[in-house]
């Protein structure tokens, strides 16, 4: 069997706080289409795809908020998008919002899926590294409340096996943490796919503006070399309800370099032709970790779970008195 494809990045510009999902999956077609007309048989959509990124706003009304995520997948809505991939033979990545109910109970995760190219949802993954503040700060040009919103996910990071590779994921602010690369390449990640949603102004530190670009490249080329996979990372961009979002959705070698890029903020697809036998390259040389890596130096890696929870808690009891920059947050 080939160890070839074609994959597209699928990038979306923005969606406004009131386009309808049908509107929505209507444009993700049409992606889906047109790199269906490159070859591509795996397509990689955004983060968050299928709305506006509502954690911008702090939203107190539970109606209103229920209506960003998805109870059931595909539904009435996504059913097109789902039925379209079917019939080209296209498998995609796809980011949205999703709400259970587990023991009367709600739940809400920042979740992405791969589906194959015979229209099977065949993995799932929720956002671990959630990124923001629980509380709305009013100092903030924008509010970023994912921490609020989404419980932090608990499927870890799995890898599945589909369209004749390993396949992972990841969403967003988990490409700026090595670990989550590691933790696939462990798995023995070929390919990781990753939708993101990043603002060009930085708030906490305005400084940074002109970097968000070259972070957003450097971590996931960064994670692509160190673990000899192919990434894929796509965004949502452009100005979505007076927030800038950028672009640079691209495909990246084992090597780390970048094969193919967008070059707006708008819907547009960049495409290339994926080898997932040139993991080797880097797997069997220099990265080959059964060889070299070094676990026993790692430890402090993997202390500081309690710490960690301790430090969450002290930080969330802070925040329910303070709403400053000082809290500590993403
Ligand atoms: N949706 C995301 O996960 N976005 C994050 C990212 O771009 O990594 C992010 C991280 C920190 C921020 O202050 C804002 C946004």
């Amino acid at each position: 069997m080939s160890r070839k494809l074609i994959a597209a990045t699928a990038q979306l510009g923005p969606i406004a706080r009131d386009e309808s999902r049908a509107s929505v999956v209507a444009r993700l077609i049409a992606l889906l289409e047109q790199a269906h007309a490159r070859g591509a048989t795996l397509v990689v959509f955004p983060e968050l795809a299928l709305t506006t990124f509502f954690p911008r706003w702090y939203i107190e009304d539970e109606a209103e908020l229920d209506r960003f995520y998805e109870t059931e997948m595909p539904n009435a809505d996504t059913q097109p998008l789902f039925e379209t991939a079917k019939r080209l033979g296209v498998g995609f990545y796809l980011g949205y919002a999703e709400l259970i109910e587990e023991g009367g109970e709600k739940h809400r995760y920042n979740a992405s899926i791969i589906v194959d190219d015979s229209g099977e949802i065949v993995g799932k993954y929720r956002k671990v590294h959630l990124p923001g503040h629980f509380n709305p700060e009013d100092w903030r040009p924008f509010q970023h409340l994912e921490k609020r919103y989404f419980e932090h996910g608990n499927l870890g990071f799995p890898v599945y096996e589909a369209m004749g590779g390993k396949m992972g994921m990841c969403l967003c602010n988990d490409r700026r943490w090595p670990e989550t690369f590691r933790v696939l390449g462990l798995r023995g990640a070929e390919l990781v796919m990753l939708g993101y949603n990043t603002p060009s102004h930085y708030p906490q530190a305005p400084e940074h503006d002109h970097l968000q670009d070259f972070h957003n490249h450097l971590s996931m080329q960064a994670g692509a070399y160190a673990n000899g996979c192919w990434v894929i990372g796509t965004a949502k961009a452009g100005r979505e309800e007076d927030c800038d979002l950028i672009g640079g959705s691209c495909i990246i070698a084992p090597t780390g370099e970048i094969i193919a890029l967008t070059q707006g903020v708008g819907d547009e697809i960049a495409t290339a032709e994926i080898d997932l036998d040139r993991c080797k390259e880097l797997r069997e040389n220099v990265f080959n970790f059964a060889l070299h890596r070094e676990p026993g130096d790692y430890t402090p890696i993997c202390d500081g779970a309690e710490a960690r929870d301790s430090t969450r808690a002290k930080v969330t009891a802070e925040s329910l008195l303070t709403a400053h920059p000082s809290t500590a947050n993403a």
